[in-house]
């Protein structure tokens, strides 16, 4: 019951309007037949955050891959705004576990680098505000004429953030963002997160390992189950928005990240 009134309340604060959808998704890799994905159909609504947790190797990067529109599937229907995804999108953000900042332009110019790879040098001059006001909404207001081997792990991972949302994607898909981070940076950057989600009004989806992670920011949890990967469960979070890190020690909490656990660990869900 709790789990169906809160879709009601998301759907009611995000107007409930999709952004992207997955109908029937299947992949087989040709090089190996190795079946990855089988039936994945989800539907994300616009401000949602959602994130899938799996074993290793049940399919999630292969799933994010095609929601990127890097690779093709080989079955279904996958579509941002009811366009047909096929290849990588302006509209279609990503975030990796690295940063990958270039060493060789300063922070701002890292952040607009998308801006002037898509229309040139004098449209990432004239983004420049633009660029300083998302360094501002990370926090690194200052350092825009810093070059990156200056900048902390955590600092280089909100830039690469900003550089993400530069160019005001509808859709942000994050790989394990802050995996490589000692786990107070990761708290302090999950909830900056969500702040800057909620700030910009984006629609997320997050890959990770950590079944905390994933209840903490989420307002819906899917699990993939392996061989071929497919949603075995998806868990509605229904805890109150803005999550703060305390809600970790709550009897809420610790039930849904049990609730998911117990499903991963029934392995292949058969
Ligand atoms: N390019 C590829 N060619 C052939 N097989 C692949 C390729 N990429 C992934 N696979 C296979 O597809 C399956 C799913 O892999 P994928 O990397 O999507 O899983 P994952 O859940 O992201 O794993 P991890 O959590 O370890 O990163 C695995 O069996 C993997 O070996």
């Amino acid at each position: 019951m709790m789990a169906t009134a809160r879709v009601s309340q998301l759907r009611a604060s995000t107007g409930g309007e999709t952004v992207y959808e997955l109908t029937g998704v299947g992949k087989t890799y040709a090089r190996n037949r190795v079946r990855a994905l089988e039936g994945i159909s989800l539907s994300l609504e616009r401000g949602s955050f959602s994130s899938v947790i799996g074993s290793s190797g049940c399919g999630k990067s292969t799933l994010l891959k095609i929601m990127a529109g890097l690779i093709p599937p080989s079955q279904g229907r996958v579509t941002i705004n009811n366009q047909p995804v096929r290849g990588p999108r302006r509209d279609i953000g990503m975030m990796f576990q690295h940063a990958t900042l270039f060493p060789w332009r300063t922070t701002i110019e890292n952040v607009l680098l998308p801006i002037e790879i898509r229309d040139g040098k004098a449209a990432a001059k004239a983004a420049w505000g633009r660029g300083e006001k998302l360094l501002d909404l990370v926090g690194l207001g200052g350092f825009e004429s810093v070059y990156p081997d200056e900048l902390s792990g955590g600092m280089a991972q909100r830039a690469a953030i900003c550089r993400m949302l530069v160019t005001q994607p509808d859709m942000i898909l994050l790989d394990e963002p802050f995996s490589a981070l000692d786990e107070i940076s990761r708290d302090f950057m999950n909830m900056e997160l969500q702040r800057i989600c909620t700030e910009t009004n984006a629609t997320a989806f997050l890959v990770t390992h950590s079944i905390a992670e994933a209840v903490i920011l989420s307002d819906r949890v899917y699990v993939l189950a392996p061989r071929p990967g497919r949603i075995a469960e998806v868990v509605e979070i229904d805890l109150p928005r803005p999550r703060t890190l305390d809600m970790i020690t709550t009897p809420k909490f610790g039930a849904l990240v049990e609730r998911i656990r117990t499903r991963l660990d029934k392995g292949d869900f058969e």
